[in-house]
């Protein structure tokens, strides 16, 4: 493909450096038809369904999307507020709070929010932060987990968006977080927060994000990632082997997934004479369908039919300081070397590259 046209290039004009937060992303209503077009963009993507594309073409719109959409809209219904989806009300405030927040250590950057699949997509944002003149571009993905069928799906989408772009800006990936120290502290001064509130569970539980067994065998790092995440938290808590258990949720077909299931687990320790667990789910930095419906209202009747007395969910880091903070020297220790701080030499330097590309103009005007 031949790369597009560019607007005529102007000498002087300031490079501009955005951070772009890219989630999963969501359906745009609660309704059948939107939660498949939802369904039907993200389950083409081969990073997260690696079954042989035609055979899956087949499976994916002759009996995954009529019989899914509906019963996932209906869960969907479930959790969606006045405002529309959790996930993406979420990701926009953390956005906006990320702004102020860089702002607040010095450094003049944009902050968008993008989502992988559905609106605002990621393709769109990053052609409106380069006709903004950002020449200079973080992606940051809400992923603190790296996994090939979520974070390198983002990092696809990007590549994929500027190859045919003729002038592209300098580009920087955030990989993962999940050992970060201030992600670490967030979660812990959430799970704290709540213990004070509510006091303490006999058990808690880490419950992450499945994917297939087979990502794991093939090398995906995902599984040690969230593994290391949990051991670090449980440290910080003081908690020791026999009080948390690491699960995986939502699985999705019929092949095996990682273990241990999340709420088999759950009925287990109820069966067990486990009477209050609390359920926090650190793979996911914005409450979602995932948390608020099948965590918070379905493992919890899971957990309480088996016998279990208290079930108790601690909300995701969604908004809260500690986690924008976390956000913000992530992002920072990403822009090192960028100049994001503006001096006031490079603001002259600005103006007389400003007014050296009106002489050209000038020159250019004589000659004609
Ligand atoms: C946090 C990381 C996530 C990983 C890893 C992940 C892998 C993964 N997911 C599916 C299938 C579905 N996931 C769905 C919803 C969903 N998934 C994540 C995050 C991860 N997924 C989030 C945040 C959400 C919620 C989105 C929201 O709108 O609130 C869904 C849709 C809902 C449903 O119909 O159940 C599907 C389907 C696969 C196959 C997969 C790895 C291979
Ligand atoms: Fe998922
Ligand atoms: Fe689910």
């Amino acid at each position: 493909m031949r790369p597009m046209q560019e607007p005529t290039y102007t000498h002087g004009a300031v490079a501009k450096t955005a951070v772009v937060l890219v989630n999963l992303g969501t359906p745009d209503a609660p309704t059948a038809s939107a939660v498949r077009r939802y369904l039907k963009q993200f389950l083409s993507d081969p990073r997260v369904v690696e079954i042989p594309r035609a055979a899956w073409w087949f499976i994916l719109n002759g009996i995954i999307l009529p019989l899914r959409s509906r019963k996932s809209a209906a869960k969907y219904a479930s959790i969606w507020t006045s405002e529309g989806s959790p996930l993406k009300l979420h990701t926009e405030k953390q956005a906006v709070l990320l702004r102020g927040y860089m702002g607040e250590r010095g450094h003049d950057v944009q902050v968008a929010y993008a989502m992988r699949y559905g609106t605002p997509a990621l393709p769109d944002v990053l052609a409106k932060l380069k006709a903004d003149g950002c020449d200079r571009i973080l992606i940051l993905p809400a992923y603190p987990q790296y996994s090939g069928t979520t974070t390198a799906s983002i990092f696809d989408a990007v590549f994929s968006h500027y190859t045919n772009i003729r002038n592209i800006p300098e580009l920087r990936l955030v990989k993962h977080y999940h050992d970060h120290e201030a992600y670490i502290q967030a979660l812990k001064k959430s799970v704290l927060a709540y213990w004070e509130m509510h006091a303490r569970p006999d058990k808690l539980v880490m419950s992450f994000h499945g994917v297939p067994k087979r990502t794991l065998m093939l090398g995906d790092p995902y599984h040690c990632e969230c593994h290391k995440t949990a051991r670090l938290l449980a440290a910080e808590l003081k908690l020791g082997l026999d009080q948390y258990i690491v699960t995986f949720q939502s699985r999705f077909g019929k092949a095996e997934w990682l273990q241990p299931y999340t709420a088999p687990t759950l009925v287990k320790l109820a069966k067990d004479g486990v009477r209050r667990v609390d359920v926090l789910c650190p793979g996911f930095t914005s409450d979602c369908l995932e948390t608020l419906e099948e965590i918070a209202m379905e493992a919890k009747q899971d957990f309480l039919t088996a016998g279990g007395k208290e079930f108790h969910y601690i909300p995701c880091l969604n908004e809260t300081p500690a986690w924008i903070t976390a956000l913000a020297e992530i992002a920072e220790q990403h822009l090192v070397g960028w100049p994001t701080m503006l001096t006031p030499m490079m603001r002259e330097e600005a103006k007389m590259a400003a007014e050296a590309s009106r002489e050209r103009a000038r020159l250019l005007g004589a000659g004609k």
